[in-house]
């Protein structure tokens, strides 16, 4: 793959690019799968990023995404907004135009955006907006904006995407619980894997999932989540087949009691990691760790993806 580029942005310090050079998975995904949660950064170039934005990132463009999906061996994408890109989801709805129907997305909106905007993203492929609660990430948008962004988007079918810290649930289940539609959450709720996968937290979680039927969850991000690893990357630290072990029992217990209610998605190009960079192929190895039976990994990774977000073809 090209390398990435930065355009006339100056990269967040430290910051970390996409891997170009990742490995062919040997598992290979079942036919139409889809890759439900990765983003596209600019090109900062000719889709600016926005001035409120937390981090810098390099570019990663709706080519190279599709690049990826190609070469790892997945059908389709969901395109999830990017907190470094605000509100404006230009480049984002550009990345499901270009798709040839291949690709649909989850925007970022505030309340003044209007019924025609909406219906415009609708007629690009979007299918969701996603409210962020991660406080390095956003700043505060009070919870009644929110509950009105949620009401007006339900009336395109459109589904919540939300994203917060696991220590932060029990503040926000009230307003979580309260949303009039599907409700699907990025990275499992970022579980701290060090916690007992039985202990008040992670259970908390499972509870949330089990007395809400409209929660999803996307059991992704074990590079995010994962303490001991080892990691899924190129080179003598390589966790090559069977990387992040400490997040597999988090992800497992999800995947088997929400077999129909869970997504995966690489998350590439995998924004604010600290430590390494994972080989995309080597994440891929990682689904039939979670999702151990065929059956499962149809589910996780074609039928529920194609219910959710191309609910016409099913
Ligand atoms: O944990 C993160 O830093 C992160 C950031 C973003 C974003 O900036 O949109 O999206 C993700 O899925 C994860």
């Amino acid at each position: 793959m090209s390398k990435p580029t930065t355009g006339d942005f100056t990269k967040t310090p430290g910051w970390m690019d996409w891997y170009t050079g990742p490995s062919k998975p040997r598992f290979q995904v079942p036919a139409g799968a889809v890759d439900a949660h990765c983003h596209v950064f600019g090109p900062g170039a000719e889709f600016p990023y926005a001035p409120e934005r937390k981090y810098t990132p390099c570019d990663a463009s709706k080519a190279q995404l599709y690049a990826l999906r190609d070469h790892l061996g997945f059908a389709r994408n969901v395109v999830v907004q990017a907190t470094c890109h605000g509100a404006d989801n230009r480049a984002m709805v550009d990345a499901l135009v270009s798709s040839g129907g291949k690709a649909r997305g989850v925007a970022t909106v505030k309340r003044s955006v209007s019924d025609a905007e909406l219906q415009a993203m609708h007629d690009a492929g979007v299918r969701g907006v996603r409210f962020n609660f991660v406080k390095r990430l956003v700043d505060f948008t009070p919870k009644e904006e929110l509950m009105e962004i949620a009401g007006r988007i339900a009336k395109f079918g459109w589904h919540v995407v939300i994203y917060f810290e696991a220590v932060d649930l029990p503040e926000l289940w009230d307003f979580f619980t309260a949303l009039p539609t599907t409700v699907v959450v990025d990275h499992m709720g970022r579980p701290d894997v060090s916690k007992p996968v039985d202990g008040p937290e992670f259970e908390l979680f499972v509870k949330f999932m089990r007395e809400h039927p409209n929660v999803w969850s996307k059991v992704t991000c074990p590079e995010r989540l994962s303490v001991t690893g080892p990691k899924a990357m190129a080179g003598p630290m390589s966790g090559e087949q069977s990387a992040y072990t400490d997040v597999i029992p988090f992800a497992k217990r999800i995947v088997d009691e929400f077999p129909d209610r869970v997504l995966w998605g690489t998350d590439w190009p995998h924004p604010n990691l600290k430590d390494h960079m994972p080989d995309d192929g080597l994440l891929v190895d990682f689904i039939p760790h979670i999702a151990t039976t065929a059956e499962m990994q149809k589910k996780l990774l074609v039928d529920n993806p194609m219910r959710l977000y191309w609910p016409e073809e099913v």
